[in-house]
């Protein structure tokens, strides 16, 4: 299990944000993480993924601290998808999931018949097959961040982290990816948490919802989450009202 205990993220000593006491994620659950701008969403999940930008308290996976799992075992625990897209654009779609099985393969790189079977599956699943012998450097912003996605999920990992997701992506493509995430974590036992500014689509689809409110993380199931309307404390503004993790817009300020 991925818990934070009394966590205290931020940068030179400085926290942005805070928990109180410990907050547990369980297996096979999608969910949502939810902020202002410059809350500390892609802090978190950084310091979720490796332990940096920790400056109290504790991230641990399965009672051990986070900082103190060698990289090589921490990747078949827990993947990440940032928002920085500097790789090497060079290699294919195919090429950048066959990488991205370094974890489970041996020093040569040698792919299993099982490697190709997990690749293969997420690429039907996420409607890869178009795309995967293109190179990366020829996909639209929208094709490679679903590339991206599927890199991380070809990891297998229980844990999968993601910083929003959706970007780049269209509002077919954004429902579309949000729905097969979920069904990801019910097929295949694992949990997904993301961070996303859509707002309305990731909390009727989520099961929890980690999220910011001046200085602190909090967690509840995504039903209490709407039915106690935080959406309105996280989002005070005079354009928008908040009903039932919908909003809508004050056109009396026209
Ligand atoms: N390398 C850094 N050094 C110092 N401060 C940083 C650094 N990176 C981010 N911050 C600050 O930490 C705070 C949280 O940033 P973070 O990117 O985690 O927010 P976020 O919730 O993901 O925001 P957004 O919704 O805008 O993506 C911000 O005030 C930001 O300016």
């Amino acid at each position: 299990m991925l818990v934070l205990q009394d966590v205290h993220i931020g940068y030179e000593n400085e926290a942005i944000a805070r928990c109180v006491g410990h907050i547990a994620f369980a297996k096979a659950k999608f969910i949502a993480i939810i902020g202002a701008n410059g809350t500390g969403k892609s802090t978190l999940l950084r310091c979720m993924a490796s332990g940096e930008h920790l400056l109290k308290g504790s991230v641990s996976l399965n009672g051990k601290a986070i900082a103190q799992i060698p990289l090589e075992n921490l990747s078949k625990d827990i993947a990440i998808l940032t928002t920085d897209r500097a790789i090497s654009k060079s290699i294919t779609v195919m090429q950048l999931l066959e990488i991205s099985r370094a974890p489970y393969t041996n020093f040569l790189g040698r792919l299993t018949a099982e490697d190709e079977l997990v690749i293969h599956t997420v690429v039907a699943d996420f409607e890869l097959k178009d795309l995967q012998y293109r190179q990366l450097s020829t996909l639209s912003d929208g094709q490679l961040q679903r590339a991206l996605i599927a890199r991380a999920l070809v990891q297998q990992t229980d844990y999968i982290l993601m910083d929003e997701p959706t970007n780049h992506l269209d509002i077919h493509h954004k429902a579309e990816l949000l729905i097969k995430l979920k069904n990801h974590c019910k097929v295949h036992g694992k949990t997904i948490l993301f961070s996303t500014h859509e707002i309305a689509m990731a909390t009727s689809l989520a099961d929890q919802v980690l999220y910011f409110n001046e200085e602190y993380i909090r967690f509840k199931s995504a039903e209490e989450f709407k039915k106690k309307n935080i959406l309105q404390q996280l989002f005070p503004s005079p354009f928008l009202s908040w009903n039932d993790g919908q909003y809508t817009l004050k056109d009396s300020n026209l």
